[in-house]
């Protein structure tokens, strides 16, 4: 099996939905035993087609992360590097970006160290979407209505059929991935997730099924269930 792919692993922002204490990074709560970052991580040291996973953090959360790793892994593993994220999501996949810039693999995903229970059939389909696409994001129907807003004005009524709750994993040939966020950092454009930032070099970007299991942890009710959930021995 061929290591066709990095991964850079979002574990770097400010869990501004997930409490007032910005010392709790989320990502180091324990989850069945281990903290959440573990999840994901797990998964793609043990895929073998993954070469590099580049995990973004916060400087505060170094020494943490670091002695976590330890006692998972006995060491940080060799595939793992470390690097310090940016202010916002966008800024911390440039870092990223920068590190792996000198010698990248064909595609790199984007993950978030937030969605724990990832599972290798979604990473599969991604690098199946991108023999024919340079961008391929996961998607789930969404189950209520969706309406576009002002303040308390409703815009707009999307046809929720054409309405996906976005995923990641998100995977990208490397060399698309750079000019997106090239191309945003020099119009001061911030987007929601990087699949975005493709759109709007004109580039098709694929959805594929994602998993409703994919969930992201982003309030203490989300923190909760996933508790729940691996208490109950739905998903480990
Ligand atoms: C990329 C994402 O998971 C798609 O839904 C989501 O936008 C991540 O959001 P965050 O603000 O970086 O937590």
């Amino acid at each position: 099996m061929k290591r066709i792919y990095d991964v850079i692993i979002l574990a770097a922002g400010s869990a501004r939905r997930f409490n007032d204490q910005p010392e709790v990074n989320k990502i180091m709560l324990p989850l069945g035993g281990r903290p959440v970052f573990d999840y994901s991580l797990s998964l793609f040291l043990e895929d073998e087609s993954c070469r590099k996973i580049w995990l973004v953090i916060r400087q505060r959360d170094r020494q943490a992360l670091i002695a976590a790793m330890q006692d998972l892994y006995g060491e940080q593993p060799e595939q793992v590097t470390l690097v310090i994220g940016g202010s916002e999501r966008q800024d911390s996949v440039a870092q990223a970006l920068k590190a792996l810039a000198d010698n990248p693999a064909p595609y790199t995903l984007v993950h978030d160290a937030a969605r724990p229970f990832i599972h290798t059939d979604l990473v599969n389909h991604l690098l199946e979407g991108l023999k024919g696409f340079s961008a391929v994001i996961p998607g789930i129907p969404a189950k209520d209505s969706m309406k576009l807003v002002k303040g308390d004005k409703v815009i707009q009524s999307l046809y929720r059929p054409e309405v996906r709750h976005v995923q990641t994993s998100q995977g990208f040939e490397t060399t698309c991935l750079i000019e997106a966020l090239n191309q945003a950092d020099a119009d001061n454009y911030y987007g929601n997730e990087e699949g975005e930032l493709v759109e709007r070099l004109g580039i098709e970007v694929k959805m594929i099924d994602g998993l409703e299991e994919n969930l992201k942890i982003t309030t203490p009710l989300d923190y909760a269930f996933a508790r729940l959930l691996v208490e109950k021995g739905q998903l480990s």
